[in-house]
């Protein structure tokens, strides 16, 4: 995981090179790497979706018995946190990538938070060694200041920018030589180089007291001998950094194929197997009950599907984390969620964009399930003996919503099929059908987010769409109390109609709705009509008077009128009503609301002026700022229509390190400039 650009596909297409899974080298310029296998991510270089890729790693030396690792490449864009977030709640330990060059980037920040959240541990690459401006030790200091955490170096970088060589294992105090030729996957140790030795030796002091700290035996140990050896102080660091104490610090440049082997041998010494981690919790059937599941063969099934994934070939691929238990390709599972029984029908391990087949998964596996029918992101597959219901995951709510529209009627179908298809897929896209316009409103995470969504419909379902402008919703109501009366008569020959009524209309306190009376005594307004009277206004509050936007918090009173026993009927004593009620609202200073929104933002302290500056031309509020460990937190209110766009602006006027959340809070009246145009616009 890491910042966008940080260089994360390009260390994962190194790693399943040198570990000979792929056997030519992707390049994500050239659009060719092979975790990058959406055409919009080899379009723009980005990683949007983290493919799940299995890859296996016996040392660089050849010193381990062989190891699965499991890797998934998670995007770096703030738009796509979602998928950083799910990787991060089935992954067991993750690689966080840095450039050199930028060091500790805003984005590195959100991502931190996400796996502190999950209590993931890391180990840092330093990556891009290699580029002007590189400066390992200067990256390794921020990690501590504005990550708070605890990084351990356990390599020095030979050289910097174009002179970077290799690096030093201050453990085994070796220098690491890549040989370009063989795009690295030679390599050679030799002596540090001499220049360096005092240094090296004054971080392996500090990498030796970090390890000292681990236990009391190796703290004793410490003190006596004042040194550790290299299996003791390998032991010492994995126990913290599994703990989550300390973060080991590596560097490289996996674009020139140096440090990629170095750090695969330090995700092995340094991060948990699948035993190493507490076993997952959960609830039993009865959703109160708390159980677990140690990872363990031998215990009952139990997996999280993670992330669906809509395959060109296959169909739909369920990709689960196994927790507990075997599971074999036929076998049936239960969704505790969905109360359903599943099939398994075959199983596939992802290798980038080929798939292998397996009859079988274990328990700390990640594989993909294609057939299953009805299982969505985050929900749990168990034994039917054995139910268990695992921790779901969080997701936020989506703050962006855009209206589309099939472009033509054969679009029209295929939309619906292609946009529940993608929702399925993303929990953090969702889809309706606005009730009162009727059209398709999507919704998602940010700009970025939708566009990609629009550009998937095209390329995978075909569909082409007409998106929106963001709208918003406004609303209409009144100030003033009037009295108004209307009559509606027709004589044409024949039955004629004969509706007349009498109403007050009065503002009602915000937020509490249409309220009907009828003061009728006696019959100047037969019983049988007054259902009509409250029909006929219903119908008018649909369109208010000034924008046609839905009329809220009136209280209308029928007091009068009068009927003809020949002529009357609902119809014209609705219509009159709807007349009355039209022409009252008129006369009775209607106003334009519009929607209000909470919004809750934080930011590093740096940008605050930026940010209230930002939220104050916004027409925003500020009601509270508080201190906390990152910056602060600005809680305010923001007219809705003022928000549009926000997510980037917020992003440039922070370099992306602040992030917001926001939702409806109430309706307030729309200033009378604003109001204005809007009034106008609509006429
Ligand atoms: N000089 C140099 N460039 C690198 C290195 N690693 C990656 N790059 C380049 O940096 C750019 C971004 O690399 P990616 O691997 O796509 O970065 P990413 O972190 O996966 O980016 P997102 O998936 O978009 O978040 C590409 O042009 C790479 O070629 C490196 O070690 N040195």
């Amino acid at each position: 995981m890491a910042h966008i650009d940080a260089g994360k596909t390009t260390t994962t297409e190194r790693i399943l090179y040198y570990t000979g899974v792929s056997h030519k080298m992707g390049e994500v310029h050239d659009g060719a790497a092979t975790m990058d296998w959406m055409e919009q991510e080899q379009e723009r270089g980005i990683t949007i979706t983290s493919a799940a890729t299995t890859c296996f790693w016996s040392g660089s030396a050849g010193q381990y018995d062989q190891h699965r690792i499991n890797i998934i490449d998670t995007p770096g864009h703030v738009d796509f946190t979602i998928e950083v977030e799910r990787s991060l709640r089935v992954l067991d330990g993750a690689c966080v990538v840095f450039c050199a060059v930028g060091g500790v980037e805003p984005q590195s920040e959100t991502v931190w938070r996400q796996a502190d959240k999950y209590r993931v541990p890391r180990l840092v690459f330093i990556n891009k060694m290699d580029r002007v401006g590189a400066d390992y030790l200067r990256v390794i200091n921020q990690i501590g200041t504005r990550l708070g955490a605890c990084p351990v170096v356990m390599q020095l970088p030979i050289g910097a920018e174009d002179s970077f060589e290799g690096v030093v294992d201050l453990i085994k105090m070796r220098a690491i030589y890549w040989d370009d030729a063989s795009n690295g996957m030679v390599f050679e140790e030799r002596e540090i180089p001499s220049g360096m030795q005092s240094l090296c030796e004054q971080w392996r002091e500090r990498l030796v007291e970090a390890a000292a700290e681990s236990t009391e035996v190796l703290t004793e140990k410490y003190l006596e001998e004042g040194d550790l050896t290299v299996d003791e102080i390998r032991h010492g660091i994995r126990v913290r950094a599994i703990a989550n104490e300390i973060v080991p610090a590596l560097c490289g440049s996996a674009f020139k194929n140096k440090g990629v082997q170095a750090m695969l041998d330090a995700i092995i010494d340094y991060m948990p197997a699948p035993n190493d981690v507490a076993a997952i919790k959960g609830v039993l059937d009865d959703e109160v009950t708390e159980a677990c599941r140690p990872a363990s063969d031998d215990q009952p099934f139990a997996a999280l599907a993670f992330k669906i994934a809509a395959d060109p070939f296959v169909g739909m691929l369920t990709f689960f984390r196994v927790y507990s238990g075997v599971l074999s390709s036929g076998d049936s599972v239960y969704n505790p969620i969905k109360k359903k029984k599943e099939r398994i029908g075959r199983i596939v391990q992802m290798h980038a964009n080929s798939r292998e087949e397996v009859k079988e998964v274990y328990a700390g596996d990640i594989a993909a399930a294609i057939g299953l029918k009805d299982v969505t992101t985050g929900e749990t597959l168990c034994d039917l003996k054995s139910i268990i219901i695992l921790e779901r995951m969080d997701f936020p709510d989506p703050v962006i919503s855009v209206a589309v529209e099939p472009k033509t009627k054969g679009d029209q179908d295929k939309m619906a099929v292609a946009l529940a298809k993608l929702a399925q897929e993303d929990p953090s896209f969702r889809v309706h059908t606005d009730a009162e316009s009727g059209q398709i409103i999507i919704s998602g995470m940010g700009e970025l987010h939708l566009e990609i969504i629009v550009d998937r419909m095209k390329r995978e379902f075909s569909v082409q769409a007409n998106v929106g402008a963001p709208q918003v919703a406004y609303r209409e109501t009144i100030r003033d109390k009037v009295e108004q009366e209307s009559k509606f008569i027709r004589q044409s020959g024949g039955r004629g109609q004969y509706g007349h009524v009498w109403l007050r209309i009065e503002p009602k306190e915000l937020g509490t709705g249409y309220e009907f009376v009828s003061e009728i005594a006696g019959a100047v307004v037969p019983k049988e009509y007054i259902p009509a009277v409250d029909n006929g206004i219903q119908e008018q509050l649909k369109s208010g008077v000034l924008a046609g936007y839905p009329v809220l918090d009136v209280k209308v009173t029928l007091f009068d009128g009068s009927y003809h026993d020949v002529d009357s009927n609902e119809m014209a004593f609705k219509i009159a009503a709807s007349m009355a009620f039209r022409e009252g609202a008129r006369n009775a200073r209607p106003v334009l609301l519009e929607p209000i929104m909470k919004v809750e933002i934080t930011t590093p302290e740096d940008y605050m002026g930026d940010v209230v500056g930002d939220i104050n031309r916004r027409r925003g509020v500020i009601q509270s700022m508080d201190d906390i460990p990152s910056g602060k937190a600005i809680g305010c209110e923001v007219p809705l229509a003022e928000m549009f766009g926000y997510a980037t602006d917020l992003r440039s006027v922070t370099q992306g390190r602040a992030t917001y959340s926001m939702r409806f809070e109430k309706y307030n009246e729309t200033p009378t400039h604003i109001a204005e145009a809007i009034i106008k616009k609509s006429s």
